[in-house]
């Protein structure tokens, strides 16, 4: 209530006019000095008279609705009440110089403050001198000829408090404008954001603090600026329409993101939201997001890169493969994909851990880069694959010579973790237009074509041929169906008998293993075992293949052939299998057969990929009685005197060095030497693929302790096996 108080005491200060302009108010109103004497007369005689006057003043007042709501609170009503009793006593009493004006000015100011519209104020007056009239007269009714003149006079004063009543008001609406106008330059100037007022055509008129901040400009560079100054050509099209829509009034507001380059030349991303205040005035609202935007950019980068490399991933690779055969289907060159797989990845991060295995990727990654082009993509889909997308390509023999490139640039060996790794890799590559029209079908060849590269013998580049995507068919047909092979029993093991060559007995027989889907043709291992070991299933299945053939070598104990030893194949994945000791110790007793009736046949290659941890294994093998065999001897590249490291019993010549003796003068020699130095260590060897009764007698000559081979049986079955032994059959 203070603060109201002072603030009409304020307001009353300024607008009070000068005691010139009092005087000149009241001539231009010609009130005169007699006209104040009439007044001065008649004001005794008024004031019993007042309280009515004003009574009727009010209730004429709060027979308007909207009024009534004003004065409804009997504080206020009581309040004005009173100013208004004691303005109509001094309204006559002839004293009309400032106190009278500032007087009056306090009244306009309570009924403007209250809301009350200067009409009803107005129109309260006429009532008031309508019903004052009646009591003057009856004043005056001794001197009827004075009142004619005594109401003019009074009728003077009404109009000079009427102008004073009115400028209340004026003024008042003067200093809530100015006071809004003053909040506005106090909130544009301080705003978190930047602000601007801005011309149709770009031009800046007024800026606040913050834009100058995220700008770098003073104000007057500013002000000496246009928006095209400030933002690219391409923007500045879309912009210059908008501010002629936004101004026109055909557009209430638009907000587009766009960079403004600053002072020192940097580019800053700004939201700017411009809004049409009036026809012709637009603010525009801008907002420094560079921050949210490099986020964004961030989060863009993460979801369309590998995080490992750094190099493209599979949602960026498959864009930039739409941009590629888009520009070649224009240009009429082509795009290429190289599907790149490294060969025995697996090893790498089994043995030496996964820091090792990222630290090949990377390294890999580098190469890659390294070796195309910068336009080229280079991205990595996970795991150890990567793809390079070659764009406009003249001719296929660029990507074949590229394959060539990145084989030899992974070639060269690189040392992690103190090791010297090459990992070579098997390239599939598929061309735009001939092997599809998309990024996805380009992927699919590419990753068959990489396939075809790995089974021809890895470290080596295929182009993709439609028949490849049959092969690839079939691979997942087979896939899916050996998941299921062993609980729907449909593995079954063939045994092929191993013979004395001395005696002519059968010692032993080998398992082979062969599937046969229900209903459909019998699958050999050679089409299915490296399937089962990529997807791991090749664990349950060997554990199943062991089982079984120790199961059949106790049936054959407890039947005739009793001292038949049973072998049993393991391959690299089950070789390496953690807790393989532990697993065959356990069928072994589970079975009940002898672990020295138990041979396991481990390659060569096998053996030498890790010969230390090999050794081990061996050797724990060995300890239980288990007897070991080198598979397919001569295949790989260890020597004879290196094996000497390994617990093994017997050493297979492979088939290839046994079908072309003794004509083949070479293969003789080697199978010779290979037997004797095998006899000097102490080993039993054994021929395979023995097909010929020539074959036979050469190893026996060479003092060769077992064959097996067609010549004496096929794989056949248990129950085949048992017959045949038991009528001599097999005996040769
Ligand atoms: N041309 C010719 N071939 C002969 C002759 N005698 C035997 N063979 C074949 O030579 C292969 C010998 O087995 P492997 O070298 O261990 O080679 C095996 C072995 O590495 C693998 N394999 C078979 N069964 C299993 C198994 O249960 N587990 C594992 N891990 N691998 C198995 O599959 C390979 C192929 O097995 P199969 O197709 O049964 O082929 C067998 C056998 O049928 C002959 O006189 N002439």
């Amino acid at each position: 209530m203070q603060g109201d108080t002072r603030e009409v005491d304020q307001t009353v200060a300024d607008m009070m006019p000068g005691e010139d302009e009092i005087q000149q108010r009241l001539h231009y109103l010609e009130l005169t000095a007699d006209d104040v004497a009439l007044l001065r007369h008649i004001h005794p005689l008024l004031q019993p008279r007042l309280p009515a006057v004003i009574a009727a003043f009010y209730r004429h007042l709060l027979e308007i609705p909207v009024l009534q709501a004003l004065l409804s609170d009997p504080v206020v009503l009581d309040r004005l009440h009173h100013l208004q009793g004691a303005y109509f006593k001094t309204l006559t009493a002839g004293e009309y110089g400032s106190d009278y004006v500032r007087h009056r000015l306090r009244v306009g100011l309570a009924h403007q403050r209250i809301g009350l519209e200067p009409v009803w104020y107005i129109g309260a007056y006429r009532k008031y001198l309508g019903d004052l009239a009646p009591v003057l007269h009856d004043i005056l009714r001794d001197r009827p000829a004075q009142f004619i003149s005594t109401y003019n006079a009074l009728m003077k004063v009404v109009s000079f408090d009427m102008g004073l009543a009115l400028d209340t008001y004026i003024q008042a609406g003067r200093q809530q404008l100015r006071a809004s106008e003053a909040r506005f330059r106090a909130a544009f100037g301080q705003a978190a954001v930047g602000l601007a007022q801005v011309t149709a055509d770009g031009r800046w008129l007024r800026v606040n603090r913050k834009l100058l901040d995220i700008l770098g400009y003073d104000e007057d560079e500013m002000l000496a600026m246009r928006v095209p100054d400030l933002i690219s050509p391409e923007d500045w099209q879309i912009d210059a329409p908008l501010l002629q829509a936004l101004a026109n009034g055909d557009l209430q507001t638009s907000a587009r993101e766009k960079r403004y380059r600053c002072k020192d030349g940097r580019l800053v991303w700004v939201k700017a939201t411009v809004t049409a205040m009036q026809p012709g005035t637009l603010v525009a609202v801008l907002e420094d997001i560079s921050q949210r935007k490099q986020f964004e950019e961030e989060l863009m980068h993460l979801a369309r890169h590998d995080a490992l490399t750094g190099l493209a991933n599979r949602t960026l690779l498959l864009d930039r493969v739409s941009q590629a055969i888009a520009q070649a289907r224009r240009s009429g060159a082509l795009v290429a994909m190289l599907f790149l797989d490294l060969d025995r990845f697996k090893t790498i991060n089994d043995s030496l851990g996964h820091d090792a295995g990222d630290r090949v990727v990377i390294e890999v990654g580098r190469r890659l880069k390294q070796s195309v082009r910068d336009a080229d993509t280079v991205a990595r889909l996970g795991g150890d694959e990567f793809v390079v997308l070659l764009a406009d390509l003249p001719h296929e023999l660029v990507a074949a010579a590229l394959a060539q490139k990145i084989l030899c640039a992974l070639f060269e060996p690189m040392l992690i973790q103190g090791h010297e790794l090459a990992p070579a890799c098997s390239i599939g590559i598929s061309l735009y237009p001939r092997d599809g029209a998309d990024g996805k079908t380009l992927l699919k060849n590419a990753d068959a074509a990489m396939y075809q590269a790995k089974a021809l013998g890895r470290g080596n580049y295929q182009f993709y041929c439609e028949e490849m995507n049959a092969r690839t068919l079939d691979r997942l047909t087979l896939e899916s169906g050996l998941r299921h092979a062993v609980e729907r029993g449909e593995l079954q093991l063939m045994y092929q008998p191993q013979i004395d060559l001395a005696s002519g007995k059968m010692i032993g027989a080998e398992a082979l293993l062969r599937w046969q889907p229900n209903g459909q043709r019998l699958v050999m291992p050679d089409a299915f075992i490296a399937i089962a070991e990529e997807t791991g299933l090749i664990v349950s299945i060997g554990e199943w293949v062991l089982r079984t053939a120790c199961s059949q070598q106790v049936a054959w104990h407890r039947a005739e052939l009793a001292d038949v030893r049973v072998a049993v194949n393991l391959s690299a994945r089950q070789f390496r299998q953690h807790g393989l000791d532990a697993m065959v110790a356990r069928v072994l007793a589970d079975t009940g057969c002898p672990a020295s009736y138990l041979e396991l046949e481990i390659t060569e290659t096998v053996l030498m990929e890790r010969p230390d941890s090999a050794a081990q294994t061996l050797q724990r093998l060995s300890d239980m009685g288990v007897q070991l065999a080198i598979d397919d001897f001569g295949t790989g590249y260890s020597s004879l005197s290196y094996l000497k490291r390994f617990p093994i019993h017997a050493l297979k010549i492979d088939r290839s060095f046994v079908c072309d003796i003794p004509a083949d003068t070479d293969d003789a020699a080697i199978a010779g030497a290979v037997i004797a130095l095998a006899h000097s260590m102490g080993l039993t060897v054994v021929a395979e693929g023995v097909e010929t009764v020539q074959q036979r007698d050469f190893l026996r000559e060479l003092r060769c302790d077992l064959a097996q081979g067609y010549y004496f049986s096929e794989p056949i079955s248990a129950t085949s096996l048992a017959n045949k032994f038991i009528h001599g059959e097999i005996q040769k």
